[in-house]
């Protein structure tokens, strides 16, 4: 089945960074969490993939087509919600829905004000006496609203607070429930990650270090906690990361039942995305 976005050997050089590479691509119907330490290129990627920032080499196909080919088409099927979203600061909901109605031709009234409604977005107030929370709320009201098939979200649930961050991770489940619906959302928070990604990608120092499926990560990847002697024993080749901490050693492992039946003296335990993320970004790997 085609997916609903591909990227493939996407690259930028800026002169003190390289997204080197990266590929990834996202089936229909589920949502693809980016993960990487800060400063890994996950806006840059997502920036070069919206084409706000020109590629220096890779290709990006929504639905099986490169932007450039019908832009306006393949945009009106894109919503975007960035972290710190810049809408004029006199608006206010009531008008940026009229705006937007002009520029969407897919734009849904009704589904709006529902969302100002559900949100408790007041329609008539200025943004600017609007929080942080507020604002990131109304960028995915109207991103939503143009009844996008592709959502792509770079650190959108960042200044919410646990519920309402909770009430958005429904939102976005509810739009993948339409098998023909897809979102890219970069995260720090793990947790929202494990509650509804199907598929994480994870961005360090500019490449792809791997894309699995959250399933095969929460139930394959394990940590093994040992002693020196232990770690010694570990056969190298199963290693994907190490750190040492005072006495005591965690390795990462892909398979955790294999190690938890070759290695029975040490405790190994499930990984989280930030176990996981942790240990590649501040471990080792062997050589
Ligand atoms: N316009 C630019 N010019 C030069 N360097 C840039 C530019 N934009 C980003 N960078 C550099 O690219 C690197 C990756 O930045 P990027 O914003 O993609 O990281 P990130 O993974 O989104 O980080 P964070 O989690 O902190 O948001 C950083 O070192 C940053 O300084």
């Amino acid at each position: 089945m085609e997916p609903i976005l591909q990227v493939e050997n996407l690259t930028k050089q800026y002169p003190d960074f390289k997204l080197d590479h990266v590929s990834f691509s996202i089936p229909k119907g589920a949502i693809m969490g980016l993960i990487g330490e800060n400063g890994a290129g996950k806006s840059t990627t997502i920036n070069a993939i919206l084409d706000l920032i020109k590629k220096d080499e890779g290709v990006v196909k929504f639905w099986g087509q490169e932007l450039s080919s019908d832009p306006r088409n393949i945009k009106e099927n894109i919503g975007v919600v960035f972290d710190g979203v810049n809408f004029y600061e006199t608006l206010t909901p009531a008008k940026i829905g009229r705006i937007s109605a002009a520029a969407y031709k897919q734009w849904d009234e009704t589904a709006y004000d529902n969302y100002l409604k559900k949100l408790q977005l007041p329609p008539r107030k200025e943004i600017k006496t609007f929080s942080r929370g507020m604002k990131m709320k109304l960028s995915i009201a109207v991103a939503l609203s143009h009844k996008p098939k592709l959502l792509i979200l770079d650190e959108a649930t960042g200044g919410l607070d646990p519920v309402m961050r909770d009430d958005m991770l429904d939102l976005f489940l509810d739009f993948v429930q339409d098998e023909n619906h897809s979102i890219l959302m970069s995260s720090h928070i793990s947790t929202d990650l494990e509650k509804v990604a199907d598929y994480i990608t994870f961005i360090h120092k500019g490449k792809t270090l791997f894309c699995k499926e959250k399933d095969e990560l929460r139930y394959q990847y394990g940590i093994i906690r040992c002693k020196t002697d232990q770690f010694e024993a570990i056969d190298q080749s199963e290693i994907l990361a190490y750190r040492k901490r005072d006495y005591q050693w965690d390795v990462l492992v892909a398979d955790k039942e294999k190690a938890r039946r070759k290695y029975k003296t040490a405790a190994v335990d499930n990984a989280s995305i930030d176990d996981i993320l942790l240990l590649y970004v501040k471990g080792d790997q062997v050589k």
